[in-house]
């Protein structure tokens, strides 16, 4: 069943429930995250997907349930505890956020410069790194308002790789890319989890983006304020037989508007 452990989860999950006030978003989420997967959190607009990625990264407090990271109880740790556990954290959030006064160099070794004790010549270094991973190798000296959108996504997920995060949370890593530039992200992110072994949660309606990269995934609904389906996007895609997902993914493949993968209307 969708959210049990099985032993190799890295995140879960539990009974979670979202809020802005009296207002619920999502409730009772159940979802697993395996170590070393691509999981998708999926859904129409307005849904929750970016509110459910907060409570995840520890910037949204639950209204009930909660995130076990390795089976810890995220929620229920002390404030320290739960600083520890997010500097495991890396975060890609919607724009880049980057600081816009500040190099890219200089947004990528800001969290090496805030939270670690390594010399000026280490950062800078490690800086180098992460931005030559994401091919940015030499737009370290730009100013974030030199750069593309997608180069802006880039040197974001340079900076939340800072850290050497092993979970890392992307929230629309390509809207607003062209498909080759959506492409060439959705290839690193691969790279990210094949050569570095991290566990990737995604929040997407990009469609491409989530049949090319996603192995599972759990999908919103906001009439419905929870999820109605869990399933690697290309599974859901060929398999569910849930009206909101199959007119959801339709728009990837037309005629599972009229019908369904079987055949069946
Ligand atoms: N800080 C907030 N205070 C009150 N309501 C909020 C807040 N943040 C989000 N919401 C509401 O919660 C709901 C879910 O928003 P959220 O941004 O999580 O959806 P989403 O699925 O990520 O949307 P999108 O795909 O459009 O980015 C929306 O109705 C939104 O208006």
């Amino acid at each position: 069943m969708a959210g049990e452990r099985t032993g190799d989860d890295r995140l879960r999950g539990r009974g979670l429930t979202l809020a802005f006030g009296p207002r619920i978003v999502q409730s009772d989420l159940e979802f697993s995250v395996r170590t070393g997967s691509i999981f998708a959190v999926m859904g129409g607009s307005g849904c929750g997907k970016s509110t459910v990625l907060r409570a995840m990264v520890g910037l949204l407090r639950p209204a009930a349930g909660t995130v076990l990271v390795d089976g810890e109880d995220y929620w229920a740790a002390a404030e320290a505890r739960r600083a520890e556990i997010g500097r495991r954290f890396g975060v890609l959030f919607q724009n880049g956020a980057l600081w816009s006064s500040m190099t890219v160099a200089e947004n990528v070794a800001l969290p090496l410069a805030m939270l670690t004790r390594l010399d000026a010549g280490s950062i800078e270094a490690l800086a180098r790194l992460k931005l030559s991973l994401v091919g940015l190798g030499a737009a370290g000296g730009r100013m974030p308002s030199e750069l593309s959108g997608g180069m802006r996504k880039r040197a974001g997920l340079a900076r939340a790789l800072a850290l050497d995060p092993d979970i890392l949370f992307l929230d629309e890593p390509s809207a607003g890319l062209d498909p080759i530039a959506s492409k060439r992200l959705d290839d690193l992110i691969l790279e990210l989890r094949d050569g570095l072994g991290a566990t990737i949660v995604m929040v997407s309606h990009e469609l491409p983006s989530l049949f090319a990269v996603c192995d599972d995934g759990v999908f919103l609904d906001a009439e419905a304020r929870t999820a109605i389906a869990h399933g690697a996007p290309r599974s859901l895609r060929d398999r569910c037989d849930h009206p909101t997902v199959r007119a959801f993914m339709a728009r990837a493949r037309p005629e599972y508007a009229r019908e369904g993968p079987d055949g069946r209307r």
